[in-house]
C-alpha cells in the first residue's frame, strides 16, 4: 500500500525523513532490512532455551488464511501435537559435580544453548555514544564511584567471561552504578527506561559477589551428575537470592539470564511461576536452588510448603518491575514475601527495580530499605526515550482493525507487538488478523500457561512475528528486533495510564536500538491526553494536531510537569549534599542545578529519557 488516510508512513524512507531529531541513518530502510533480515525463517538459538519448541498458540479459527505478502505463513495451531510439553522452567542450567572447586569447567554444547551462536552475540547497532551522555542521578545518604568498563568492575574471570559471552562490550548507565553500589553491599533502588540493562545491573554484581563463597553459604545439595529424582532424598531449596517479578513470562525471562551468569559457577538457579507444572518446579527445587527467580503467587505457594522451599538462608531479595509489584493486588502476596518466609532481617540486601517510579516505591523503601542505601536514576522516572519515534493517530473506534491492517501494510513486515486493553479484545484481534493472513499469536491471563510459552517462543522465534498482548502479561518482555509497537488501545487512566504507555512503548526501541511506536488515539482517550502530550514534548517528538491544545502554555519543554513528580518530599533526603537540592527529576538540566548528576560524555540531551531543555525544579526536589 503506497498511501493511506490515517498519517501512517507509508514507506519506511518516509518515516526517515519524518523523523523530527534524528540525523540521518535513524529511520533509515537499511536499519529496518537489516533488522528484518535478523530474523531467520527457522527459530533462532535466542539464548532463552526456546530454540526448539517453536508451537503455534490457539485461535477460534483454524482454516489457513492466504499469505499476507511479505510475511512468513500464518500457521495454525496444533490441537493433535501430544508431544509433551518442553517447559520453560526445565530449561537446562550449568549443573556443578561438586568435584571441581569454585569453578566448573566450560561445556561448550551448553554454552551455545544459553548464549546462542558466536555470530549474533554481540550486540549490532547499538549506539553507545548515546549511551555514553545519559545523565545519571544519585540522591540519597550514600553516593558510589560509577565503574568505567566491565574490565575493570573486579569481576571474578569467570564472570567477566559470562559478560563477554552475552555480549555486553560496555556497561549501561544502571549498571555502571549499580554493579559497584551492589559489589560494596548497600541496598538500592534502581530507576531506569525500558531496555536499559536494570536486570543486568543486579543479576551480575549480585552473582558476582556470591561466586566463589557458594560453598561456605549454600545449602548441600545432591551431586547433579549422580542424583536419581524419586529415588535419592531430595534437598529443601534454601535460596540465597530471590527475585520477585510480576509476570510469568518476565519470571522465565529473568530465569534466562540467571541460566547465562550463573554458568560455571556453584549457583544453581530455578524459576516457579503460576501456570507452570508445580511438581516440575518442585523437583527442580529440589535438585537445589541458590537462585529463585518467581512470580509472586507461586513463591508464596511454596513459602507455605517449608519442605519445599525455606528463606533462611537468603541475602538478596529483588524485586523488579516494582511498582507493579506494589500494586494493591499484590499486597497480601508482597507482605508476606517480604516478612513471612522464616529470613533473617539484618543479613538481607533490598533492591527494588523499575522504570517507573510512583510514590507508592519511595513509601515501600523506607520501609524496608537500610537508610545507607543507594538510590539511582536515569532520567525523569517514567520518561521514554527518544530512542523510540512516538506516533500518535487519531482513529474512529470503529475502523481502528481498518487502521490496524493499513498499518501492518505500511511499514515492512517486521516483528510487532500490538497492545489491547483486554482480553476479549486480545481474541478478537488475533482472530482478525490471522484470517487477514498475519502470522500472529496472542498471550492474557486467560490462556494456558502452555499456550503462553508456544506464543512466546513462536514471537521470539519469529515463526509468529506478530504479538497481540494485554499490558500486565508483556510487562518487562524483552524480546530482540521488536521494531514496532502499536497501542490499538490507548492505556486507560484507571489502568496504568502514562506508565503503563511507557512500559508498553518500552518493548522496542531497547538497548540504543531504534524503534517505532504508533498508538491509536480515539475521543475517549481524552483523560490521558494532557500527560501523553506532554511525554511527546519531552522526548522531541511531533505532537500530532489534535492534541495542539494540550501543550503547556509559555516555553512547554520548560512547564513540562508530571504528576508523579507532585508528591515528591522536599527536605527528605537523609544526607544530601550535592548542590542544587540533590534532586532526581532533573531531566537533561544543567548539573550542577540538578545534583549529582553525571552525564558521560557532557551530554547532549539526546540520550534515554534526557530531554535537554527542562530543569531540575520542573521535577520537585528529592524524595
Ligand atoms: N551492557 C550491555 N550491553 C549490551 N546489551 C545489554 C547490556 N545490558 C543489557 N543488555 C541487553 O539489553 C536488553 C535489555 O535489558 P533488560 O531487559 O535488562 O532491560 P530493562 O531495563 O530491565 O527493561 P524493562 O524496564 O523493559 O524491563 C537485554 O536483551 C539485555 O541482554
Amino acid at each position: 500500500m503506497a498511501s493511506n488516510d490515517w498519517g501512517f508512513p507509508s514507506s519506511a524512507p518516509q518515516m526517515a525523513d519524518s523523523h523530527p531529531v534524528e540525523s540521518a541513518g535513524a529511520w533509515d530502510t537499511g536499519n529496518l532490512h537489516a533488522a528484518l533480515q535478523e530474523q531467520p525463517a527457522a527459530p533462532p538459538n535466542n539464548g532463552d532455551g526456546a530454540e526448539s519448541q517453536a508451537a503455534e498458540p490457539v485461535r477460534l479459527e483454524q482454516k489457513i488464511p492466504p499469505k499476507l505478502e511479505g510475511w512468513v505463513e500464518a500457521a495454525p495451531y496444533d490441537y493433535n501435537n501430544t508431544a509433551p510439553v518442553e517447559w520453560d522452567g526445565n530449561s537446562r542450567v550449568y549443573e556443578w559435580d561438586g568435584e571441581a572447586g569454585d569453578v566448573g569447567p566450560e561445556y561448550p554444547e551448553l554454552e551455545l544453548t544459553l548464549f546462542g551462536d558466536p555470530a549474533n552475540r554481540e550486540h549490532r547497532g547499538i549506539d553507545f555514544s548515546k549511551i555514553a551522555s545519559i545523565q545519571l542521578y544519585q540522591e540519597g545518604p550514600v553516593r558510589v564511584d560509577p565503574i568505567g568498563d566491565f574490565a575493570t568492575a573486579g569481576l571474578h574471570p569467570v564472570m567477566e567471561k559470562n559478560v563477554q559471552l552475552s555480549g555486553y562490550d560496555v556497561p549501561t548507565p544502571i549498571q555502571r552504578y549499580c554493579l559497584p553500589a551492589i559489589h560494596i553491599g548497600y541496598d538500592v533502588i534502581g530507576i531506569a527506561p525500558t531496555g536499559s540493562g536494570k536486570t543486568g545491573a543486579y543479576l551480575i554484581p549480585i552473582l558476582n559477589k556470591l561466586m566463589g563463597k557458594a560453598k561456605k553459604l549454600a545449602a548441600p545439595r545432591p551431586n547433579p551428575a549422580t542424583y536419581r529424582p524419586g529415588i535419592d532424598p531430595p534437598v529443601r531449596a534454601e535460596p540465597l537470592v530471590v527475585i520477585v517479578c510480576p509476570t510469568r513470562e518476565l519470571a522465565v525471562q529473568i530465569f534466562n539470564e540467571a541460566r547465562k551468569f550463573c554458568y560455571r559457577t556453584m549457583l544453581r538457579p530455578c524459576v516457579a511461576y503460576g501456570g507452570g507444572p508445580i511438581r516440575d518446579q518442585i523437583e527442580q527445587l529440589q535438585k537445589g536452588c541458590d537462585v529463585l527467580v518467581a512470580s509472586p503467587g507461586r513463591l508464596c505457594d511454596f513459602m507455605e510448603r517449608p519442605d519445599v522451599l525455606t528463606l533462611r538462608r537468603l541475602r538478596y531479595m529483588v524485586i523488579d518491575e516494582a511498582d507493579e509489584m506494589l500494586h494493591d493486588d499484590w499486597k497480601d502476596e508482597f507482605d508476606k514475601i517480604l516478612t513471612g518466609g522464616e529470613q533473617e532481617e539484618g543479613n538481607i540486601k533490598y533492591m527494588l527495580f523499575s522504570a517507573t517510579f510512583p510514590k507508592r516505591i519511595r513509601d515501600l523503601a523506607k520501609e524496608y530499605l537500610s537508610e545507607n542505601h543507594v538510590r539511582l536514576r536515569v532520567g525523569r522516572a517514567g520518561s521514554t526515550h527518544e530512542n523510540i519515534k512516538q506516533n500518535i493517530v487519531m482513529v474512529a473506534p470503529s475502523l481502528k482493525r481498518t487502521a490496524l491492517m493499513d498499518l501492518l501494510n505500511s511499514v515492512p513486515p517486521t516483528r510487532t507487538m500490538i497492545f489491547v486493553n483486554s482480553k476479549r479484545t486480545a481474541d478478537e484481534i488475533d482472530d482478525f488478523l490471522f484470517n487477514q493472513g498475519v502470522p500472529c499469536v496472542s498471550i492474557h491471563a486467560d490462556r494456558t500457561q502452555r499456550e503462553r510459552e508456544a506464543a512466546m517462543r513462536a514471537f521470539r522465534a519469529g515463526t509468529s512475528p506478530v504479538l497481540i498482548a494485554t499490558g500486565v502479561t508483556a510487562r518487562g518482555i524483552d524480546v530482540r528486533n521488536v521494531m514496532h509497537v502499536i497501542n490499538y488501545d490507548m492505556p486507560s487512566m484507571d489502568h496504568g495510564g502514562i506508565q503503563e504507555y511507557t512500559h508498553r512503548i518500552g518493548r522496542t526501541g531497547r538497548i540504543g536500538h531504534r524503534g517505532l511506536a504508533t498508538s491509536f488515539y480515539t475521543e475517549r482517550d481524552e483523560p490521558i491526553a494532557s500527560v501523553l502530550t506532554r511525554t511527546l514534548l519531552e522526548t522531541n517528538q511531533e505532537v500530532p494536531d489534535f492534541l495542539q491544545e494540550y501543550i503547556p502554555e509559555g516555553d512547554a519543554r520548560v512547564n513540562l510537569k508530571f504528576e508523579e513528580d507532585s508528591d515528591f518530599e522536599d527536605g527528605d533526603d537523609a544526607g544530601g549534599g550535592d548542590a542544587g537540592g540533590d534532586a532526581w527529576g532533573g531531566v537533561g538540566g544543567d548539573t550542577a542545578a540538578g545534583g549529582n548528576a553525571d552525564a558521560g560524555t557532557g551530554g547532549d540531551g539526546g540520550g534515554w529519557g534526557a530531554a535537554a531543555t527542562t530543569t531540575v525544579e520542573d521535577f520537585g526536589s528529592g524524595w
